[in-house]
């Protein structure tokens, strides 16, 4: 029998924030085969089964193609609801309390289903989440990088009718080869439509693409960043603005950026006054939801209960509510921190 020590026990009852999880990332093979019955769409993997045992990448890209393939069952406004509630319910037992969602409209509309689609199932599964969960969360359009700064455009604009509930945009998908520069325009129109701006930068890719993010794109937080650690200026800059990394580090393990869990550079940033989170990214595909990620970096990397409650406040500090939502859930990490002595 695996007995959970108080530490553990501590950090699954932490109230945290999520704000790196793709909704498509969180597709599990169950759902993905019910929803290919439902929608008379035939895989090309006989079995759940056969489907997870292809969960074995090597970098990003291996990952992308089965990504993107799972994604192909999603066709009404119900599978867009059912896959972001099977989420929210995964999150809200593991003591999250506010989430942002990265979503991928390219992903479905270059197959032919309506931005509106996608969104209004999202939407739809936000409000139900926060009536019977008690979740909160927003919405943040992530451009894939692959495709063109035009696409990006089109993509926007498409948008523009829903952008009551997209609190910001993001860039995702293959990065190396693919620089923020390429969407520096597309990003300055966001920004101008008064959306929030994030990226994906130095996952894989160089020091230069969190550079970029910051200086081009005028990010508000960078997504993923661990490579920030080769470039101490960087660093430096990192740390005096309170930037927010959004870190994913069973999904680091996975696409083989760290070979072991232990390697991975997260307590160091910590430990240097970097605003890091924890976040799970593809939670179906990379082996585990929030806690699995906050438990096993913090007995990987020798964690402490403390250290714990700065990353769920550096949660609270790097989402974009309001001030007296933030305040709130400050309030409610304070409480339950002195509740357990910490
Ligand atoms: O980790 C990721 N990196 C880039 N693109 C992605 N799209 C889904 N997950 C990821
Ligand atoms: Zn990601």
């Amino acid at each position: 029998m695996t007995q959970i020590t108080a530490l553990e026990s501590f950090v699954r009852g932490l109230p945290k924030a999520e704000l790196h999880i793709h909704i498509e990332g969180s597709l599990e093979p169950e759902l993905i085969f019910q929803l290919a019955k439902r929608n008379g769409i035939t895989l090309s993997y006989p079995s759940v089964e056969a489907l997870r045992a292809a969960y074995a990448f090597t970098d990003l890209q291996s990952f992308l193609d089965i990504y993107y393939a799972g994604a192909s069952v999603l066709i009404t406004e119900q599978d867009f609801y059912d896959m972001a509630m099977a989420y929210f319910r995964r999150a809200a037992a593991d003591q999250v309390i506010h989430a942002e969602l990265f979503f991928d409209p390219q992903t479905h509309t270059e197959r032919g289903i309506a931005i509106g689609t996608v969104i209004n199932g999202l939407v739809r599964a936000q409000a139900a989440a926060k009536a019977e969960l008690g979740v909160t969360s927003a919405l943040i359009l992530c451009f894939l990088r692959h495709l063109s700064e035009d696409d990006a455009f089109k993509t926007l604009a498409e948008a523009e009718p829903f952008l009551q509930h997209i609190v910001g945009v993001g860039l995702d998908s293959s990065e190396v080869g693919h620089p923020p520069e390429k969407f520096a325009r597309v990003f300055a129109k966001a920004r101008a439509l008064g959306l929030r701006a994030v990226a994906h930068a130095g996952e894989e890719g160089p020091p230069a693409y969190v550079w970029g993010a910051l200086d081009v794109l005028h990010v508000q937080r960078i997504d993923h960043g661990v490579q920030s650690i080769r470039d101490e200026q960087l660093m430096q800059r990192l740390i005096d603005t309170r930037m927010p990394l959004t870190v994913c580090p069973l999904s680091n393990v996975k696409l083989c950026v760290y070979k072991h869990l232990a390697d991975h550079n997260l307590g160091q940033m910590l430990a240097r006054g970097v605003c890091v989170t924890i976040n799970s990214d593809d939670p179906a595909y990379f082996g585990g939801y929030m806690n699995q990620n906050f438990v096993e970096t913090v007995m990987a990397l020798n964690l402490t209960a403390a250290d714990a409650r700065q990353l769920a406040a550096n949660s609270f500090e790097a989402s974009f509510v309001d001030a007296d939502a933030r305040a709130a859930m400050m309030q409610r990490l304070a409480d339950y921190c002195a509740a357990h002595g910490v």
